[in-house]
C-alpha cells in the first residue's frame, strides 16, 4: 500500500473540487485530488453541459423564427442526430483525458479511485484495480463529492429501469415518448429538451406549479410554454406506482383529484431531487453523521471537527447546488486554506474572499427552458418570510422596445423586490427569452447593496431588453 503526503487532500473532481484544488495549488500548496469517476464531474459528463447543449438548438431556432426575414430563412427541423453528435462532443465522449492534463498543468497531483476519510486527515484511495494509496493530509480535507439523484420508494420503480438525469442527457437516440416526474429545475429542462427533439412528453408534478422555490410566475410562463409545445403536464399528481413490460414501455400510475389514471411511455425520467453524495466516505469513523457535512461555517469548514481540518464544498453541503456556486466556495476554501497556512486568520467575514457570503440571500440561476428564467437573491415570498420590509414591482418584458426588436411576440415578465428600509434590491427575476444573460446586472446590483437613488444613474442601452431595469425603477416610483 503506497502513502504519500500532501498539504491538502480533495477528495471530487467535479467543478468545485477542481477549483479548490487549483486555488490552494495557486497559493503555494501541495495537493492530491482523488476522483472515483470522471474528472469534471456530473457538471461536464450528465448535467449542465450535456443539458445546456440539448437545449440551445430550439433556443436558437425560436430566435431564428420569431422575426420575418429569417424566419423564412428557416425551412426546417430540428435534426436531432446533429445535435446529439454536439452533445457527444461537448461531453468529449465521456473521455475526461482534456481535464485530467488540466489538473496536471494546475500543479494537482490526480489520484484515481474512490476516497474514503479513515481517521482525522487520512484519506485512503481505492483504484478501480482494488489497490489501496493512503493520503495524509498536513493541513486539511476538502470533501467535494456532490450530489446523486433521489428515487422515491414508489412500488415498481426501480425493476422498470427509470432514466436519472445521467440516462436523460446521455441517451444515443430520441426516445419515442418519455414520462418525466417532478416539476424542479431537472424536470422542466429535460422535458424541454426532449420535446424539442421530437419526444412525446408526459410530465407529472407534484404540487400546484412548477419551479416552485421562484416566483409564481416563473412556472406559470414555463407551464404554459411546454403545453404550447405539446407537453401533456399535470399538476397535483401523485406517482403511486411503475410497472414495465420486460424489455418495453413504462406505464406509470397516478393519483390526481382522487382519481386514478396512468401514463405509458418507451422511457422514464425521475427528476425529483437529489441528495450529497456522501454514501462510504468514512464520516462515521470520525464520529460525525451525515448531515455534518451541511453544517458548515461561511468558508464552508464543517463546525465541530477538532483541528478544524475538514472542508464540505460544492453541491454535498447544500448550501446552494449549482456549478457556478460550488466554483465561488471552492475559491474562498482554495484560498482560505492556503492562508491559513501562512499564519493568516483568514477569518470568513461577510464579503471578505474567504467567505462564500453569497450563498445566503444572492444566489443567481438561470433554468434554460423556453422561456428562460434568470433570478438572483429572495424572491418577494422569501423575502418577507425573513422578516424583510419589501415591495415588489413587476413589469411586462414584452412592453419594453428591445424585447419588441428581438421578438414582436415577446412573452415574459420581470420583477424587482426592494428593502424598503435599505432602499436596495434584494432579489429579482426575468422570464423571457435570452434573459439568462441579463441576469448579472441584478447580481451586481444585489451584491453591491446599490441604493436604488444610484441605480438611476445605470442607465440601460436603447434598444436592448435591459431596458427592463430603467422600467421596473420607474414602476417602483423613480
Ligand atoms: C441535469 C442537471 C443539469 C444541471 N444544470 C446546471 C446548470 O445549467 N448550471 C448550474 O450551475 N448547475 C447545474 N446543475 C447542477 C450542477 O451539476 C451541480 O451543482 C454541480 O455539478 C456541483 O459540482 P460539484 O463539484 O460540487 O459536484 P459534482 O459535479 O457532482 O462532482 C462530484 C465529483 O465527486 C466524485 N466523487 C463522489 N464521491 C467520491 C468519492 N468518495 N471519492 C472520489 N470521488 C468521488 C464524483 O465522481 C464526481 O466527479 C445541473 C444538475 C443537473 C442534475
Ligand atoms: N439550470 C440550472 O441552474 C440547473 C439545472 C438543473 C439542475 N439544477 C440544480 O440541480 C438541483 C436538483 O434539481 P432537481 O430538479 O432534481 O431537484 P428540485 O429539488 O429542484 O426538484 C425536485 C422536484 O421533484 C418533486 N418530487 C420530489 N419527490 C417526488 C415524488 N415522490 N413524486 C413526484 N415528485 C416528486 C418535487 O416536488 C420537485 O418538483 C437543484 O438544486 C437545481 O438548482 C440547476
Amino acid at each position: 500500500m503506497a502513502e504519500h503526503e500532501f498539504d491538502l487532500v480533495v477528495i471530487g473532481g467535479g467543478p468545485t473540487g477542481e477549483n479548490v484544488a487549483d486555488r490552494a495549488v495557486a497559493g503555494g500548496l501541495s495537493v492530491a485530488l482523488v476522483e472515483a469517476g470522471l474528472v469534471g464531474g456530473e457538471c461536464s459528463y450528465w448535467a449542465c453541459i450535456p443539458s445546456k447543449t440539448l437545449l440551445r438548438p430550439a433556443a436558437a431556432l425560436g430566435q431564428a423564427k420569431a422575426v420575418q426575414g429569417s424566419a423564412q430563412a428557416v425551412t426546417g427541423v430540428i435534426d436531432a442526430r446533429a445535435v446529439l453528435r454536439r452533445r457527444d462532443e461537448m461531453v468529449a465522449g465521456f473521455d475526461d483525458s482534456g481535464q485530467a492534463d488540466w489538473l496536471k498543468g494546475a500543479g494537482v497531483t490526480l489520484v484515481r479511485g474512490r476516497g474514503r476519510i479513515t481517521a482525522p486527515r487520512i484519506v485512503e484511495a481505492t483504484g478501480p484495480d482494488g489497490a489501496t494509496v493512503t493520503l495524509t493530509a498536513r493541513l486539511a480535507v476538502a470533501v467535494c463529492t456532490g450530489s446523486v439523484p433521489v428515487l422515491p420508494p414508489i412500488p415498481g420503480l426501480a425493476q422498470a429501469q427509470p432514466w436519472t438525469n445521467r440516462e436523460a442527457t446521455a441517451a444515443e437516440s430520441v426516445p419515442d415518448s418519455l414520462v418525466v416526474v417532478g416539476g424542479g429545475v431537472v424536470a422542466c429542462e429535460l422535458a424541454w429538451a426532449w420535446r424539442s427533439l421530437g419526444a412525446r412528453v408526459h410530465q407529472l408534478v407534484r404540487g400546484p406549479r412548477l419551479l416552485a422555490g421562484n416566483e409564481p410566475f416563473a412556472g406559470e410562463l414555463v407551464a404554459a410554454a411546454l403545453r404550447e409545445a405539446g407537453v401533456d403536464l399535470r399538476m397535483e399528481t401523485e406517482t403511486v406506482e411503475v410497472s414495465r413490460v420486460p424489455g418495453g414501455e413504462r406505464t406509470v400510475r397516478f393519483t390526481t383529484g382522487g382519481r386514478s389514471e396512468s401514463v405509458t411511455a418507451a422511457e422514464l425520467l425521475m427528476a425529483t431531487g437529489r441528495r450529497p453524495a456522501t454514501d462510504g466516505l468514512g464520516l462515521e469513523a470520525l464520529g460525525l453523521g451525515t448531515a455534518a457535512l451541511a453544517d458548515v461555517d461561511d468558508d464552508c469548514r464543517v463546525r465541530g471537527v477538532a483541528g478544524g481540518w475538514l472542508y464540505s464544498v460544492g453541491d454535498v453541503n447544500g448550501r446552494a447546488a449549482l456549478t457556478h456556486m460550488g466554483k465561488y466556495q471552492a475559491r474562498a476554501v482554495g484560498d482560505t486554506i492556503a492562508a491559513r497556512s501562512r499564519g493568516e486568520a483568514a477569518e470568513p467575514r461577510p464579503w471578505t474572499r474567504w467567505a462564500a457570503t453569497a450563498d445566503h440571500r444572492a444566489v443567481p440561476q438561470v433554468i434554460f427552458t423556453e422561456p428562460e428564467v434568470a433570478a438572483v437573491g429572495l424572491t418577494e415570498h422569501a423575502a418577507r418570510e425573513a422578516g424583510l420590509r419589501v415591495r415588489a414591482v413587476e413589469y411586462d418584458l414584452g412592453s419594453v422596445s428591445g424585447a419588441t426588436l428581438f421578438d414582436p411576440g415577446y412573452r415574459g415578465r420581470a420583477k424587482m423586490v426592494v428593502d424598503e428600509d435599505r432602499q436596495v434590491v434584494v432579489g429579482a427575476t426575468l422570464v423571457g427569452p435570452g434573459v439568462g444573460e441579463l441576469i448579472h446586472a441584478a447580481t451586481v446590483a444585489v451584491v453591491g447593496e446599490v441604493p436604488l437613488e444610484r441605480l438611476w444613474h445605470a442607465v440601460p442601452s436603447f434598444p436592448t431588453v435591459s431596458e427592463v431595469w430603467l422600467r421596473l425603477l420607474e414602476t417602483y416610483g423613480r
